[in-house]
């Protein structure tokens, strides 16, 4: 299977940041949502791979080109949408979409047409006139219909309305059902890559807490409360990433949950009243705050 891209020691230094020892891959055809808080470093990194940055240290390749020695043709075949990219106030979204499909051949008039018509844009305007979704959605509008192999999309749902964020996110859907394409978007919001993304990153203070798939990640994630006087000593319990006590409650994260482990648990004396399934928000401000690795 071939790689989207993958980048292999990557590091990017700015005067009050660092991106460090970035070592991370997808294989095409899939989905990745990047999470972290404001400043983790998901911009920069995706710059990195949309060639607006470079690194100082590391290799990157980008649908099996070498960057930046070979970006020109890795760009004919990715999509970026972000803040980055400036659309001109003074022309319409036809004069865009045209101006974009003079430099792109693979652009699709058709499916653009069925862009505009779902995201209830109209060509004819002038940027100036579009609202703060309009033209979040007409940038979308603008890579989708290039077909690009690998998207990059840098928050795509920000400051979105909740119709507007669903109008994307279907978009978005329909653009992966074909199974050569590839996504890597960030988000603050944990839900849409919760409902998107097959793998899921977790950036903070510029370095990888996580990368995995997302069923395996949900999956070993556990929310236990327990009854009693027992309360776990972290450093003993390395499974277990955070407890809160509560008068007699006690309310364990658990990063690798296993039967074996409520074992072991009870035979400590520990009375397990519930075990259940975390969501990704929790996952993610859980390890955050734990200051580690998932
Ligand atoms: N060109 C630059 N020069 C100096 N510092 C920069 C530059 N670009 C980014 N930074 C710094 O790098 C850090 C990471 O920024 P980045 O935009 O990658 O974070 P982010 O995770 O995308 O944050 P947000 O969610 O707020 O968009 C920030 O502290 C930012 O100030």
């Amino acid at each position: 299977m071939s790689t989207a891209f993958a980048l292999s020691g990557v590091t990017k230094r700015y005067e009050n940041f660092a991106l460090r020892d970035i070592d991370l891959s997808m294989p095409e055809g899939q989905v990745m949502g990047l999470v972290g808080v404001n400043g983790a470093g998901k911009t920069t990194l995706l710059r990195i791979l949309g060639g607006l940055a470079l690194a100082d240290t590391g290799t990157v390749e980008v649908l099996g080109h070498d960057m930046p020695a070979q970006q020109v043709a890795a760009k004919s075949d990715l999509g970026f949408a972000t803040e980055d990219m400036r659309l001109f106030k003074t022309r319409t979204l036809r004069w865009h979409m045209d101006f974009v499909r003079s430099i792109y051949p693979g652009w699709d008039e058709v499916y653009a047409a069925d862009l505009l018509r779902r995201f209830d844009l109209r060509a004819e305007q002038r940027l100036a006139g579009f609202s703060h979704g309009q033209r979040v959605k007409a940038l979308l509008m603008l890579n989708f219909a290039r077909r690009p192999k690998l998207l990059l999309l840098d928050e795509p749902t920000t400051g979105l309305d909740p119709v507007a964020r669903d109008e994307v996110l279907e978009a978005l859907a329909d653009v992966l059902r074909d199974e050569a394409r590839s996504v890597l978007f960030s988000s603050h919001n944990t839900k849409d890559i919760e409902q998107m993304a097959d793998t899921i990153t977790f950036v903070h203070n510029g370095t990888l807490l996580a990368s995995r798939d997302k069923e395996s990640f949900l999956d070993d994630w556990r929310r236990v409360i327990c009854h009693g006087s027992w309360v776990p000593d972290k450093a003993a319990w390395p499974e277990i990433a955070a407890v809160r006590q509560n008068g007699s409650i006690v309310e364990l994260k658990v990063r690798q949950f296993s039967a074996g482990l409520l074992e072991r648990m009870q035979t400590q004396g520990a009375e397990i009243r519930s075990a259940d399934p975390m969501n990704l928000e929790d996952i993610f401000v859980t390890t955050v705050r734990a200051g580690g690795a998932a």
